[in-house]
């Protein structure tokens, strides 16, 4: 059949295997954990979401992921290579796109980044041309690729940003917050373009972003979640949003309504929108028909009843919100 000549490590390990991994800055006094003991296998072709709040550490997890930041513990091994000690063949996996965008050259096109780049990763020009023009292409890029990249728009040079990323055609692609800054259409290309790469080319992918519904649940297979350095969560997305699901009730009134005049038991909340009035019934209740009664006595006027679907940021919110519980104290016992 096929050749067999090349070691194909895709079959029987990981794309990206974390183990223990963590990472202390300075020393002492000013010393600060950013991350720790984290323990993560992504599985080829996945795509998995890495969410947290500000300074969780996940800028620092990708950057050592590759290979930009020197772990203090652990290991990570990347399609099955060690990142400390097989470090070009590790590397070589992986197209990484960190925040800002800045490792693309802004005097050059997008044409010469690409060429440069390319040969920077020990392409040959005779391999990057074609594979610079089908992603200036898929990016509708082409038309421009000769101007200078710093006179490109945000969108335009995050998408190049991307494609150098891509040159090389790694299996797995690292982007750290994507589609900051981007606008509505931008943003809306490049997830279409993430989607596409995962679904038809089937590279593996880990994401993070702040944008939860926009991005993490549209994109993501699986979602982790880092607080403090560590890893709290970690699931297939529907799995994650059914076990923190919690159903309520919500009641949706014409109107903003200044304040309801009934009374509402404890847990409930109550919020307006411009012509929307919400009521949204405490977790344990199964029975809304006493709360509706009330409000039938009043003049407001009824849209719907109905069981409220949790949005991932709720889910995101209640996971960051439980307590750190023993595992947090673990963690500090141990670094
Ligand atoms: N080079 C560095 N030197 C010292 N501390 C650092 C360094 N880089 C990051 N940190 C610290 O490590 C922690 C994690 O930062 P990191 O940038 O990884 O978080 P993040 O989750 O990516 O945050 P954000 O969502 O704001 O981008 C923070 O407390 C940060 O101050």
């Amino acid at each position: 059949m096929g050749s067999t000549t090349t070691m194909n490590h895709h079959d029987s390990t990981a794309a990206i295997e974390l183990t223990e991994l963590g990472k202390t800055y300075g020393h002492g006094d000013t010393a600060r954990v950013a991350v720790r003991s984290s323990t993560l296998s992504l599985p080829w072709g996945q795509v998995l979401g890495l969410l947290g709040p500000n300074g969780a550490g996940k800028t620092t997890l990708i950057k050592m992921i590759c290979g930009l930041v020197t772990p203090t513990a652990g290991t990570v091994r990347i399609g099955g290579w060690d990142l400390a000690t097989e470090r070009s063949r590790a590397v070589l996996q992986i197209g990484a796109v960190l925040e800002g965008s800045r490792n693309v050259y802004w005097p050059l096109s997008a044409w010469e980044n690409l060429l440069y780049f390319g040969r920077l990763k020990g392409l040959r020009t005779a391999e990057t041309r074609p594979r610079a023009e089908r992603l200036l292409r898929d990016l509708d890029l082409w038309g421009r690729r000769h101007e200078q990249v710093g006179s490109y728009s945000r969108g335009m040079q995050q998408k190049v940003a991307v494609a150098t990323a891509l040159i090389t055609d790694p299996p797995i692609l690292l982007l750290d917050e994507p589609t900051l800054g981007l606008d509505v259409e931008s943003a809306r290309t490049f997830k279409d373009w993430v989607a596409h790469l995962a679904r038809d080319e089937h590279k593996t992918i880990l994401l993070t972003t702040h944008q939860l519904h926009d991005v993490a649940q549209e994109l993501s297979d699986r979602i982790a979640v880092i607080r403090d350095g560590e890893i709290i969560a970690d699931l297939p997305t529907g799995e994650l949003l059914k076990k923190y699901a919690e159903d309520r009730w919500e009641i949706r009134l014409a109107g903003a309504i200044d304040g309801l005049g009934v009374a509402l038991p404890d847990g409930a909340s109550f919020s307006t929108e411009a012509d929307l009035t919400r009521v949204l019934l405490p977790t344990q209740t199964t029975d809304p028909y006493p709360v509706l009664d009330r409000i039938r006595a009043t003049d407001a006027h009824l849209v719907s009843v109905a069981k409220a679907q949790p949005t991932l940021e709720e889910v995101f919110l209640r996971v960051l919100q439980k307590d750190a519980g023993p595992a947090r104290v673990a963690g500090q016992v141990r670094s």
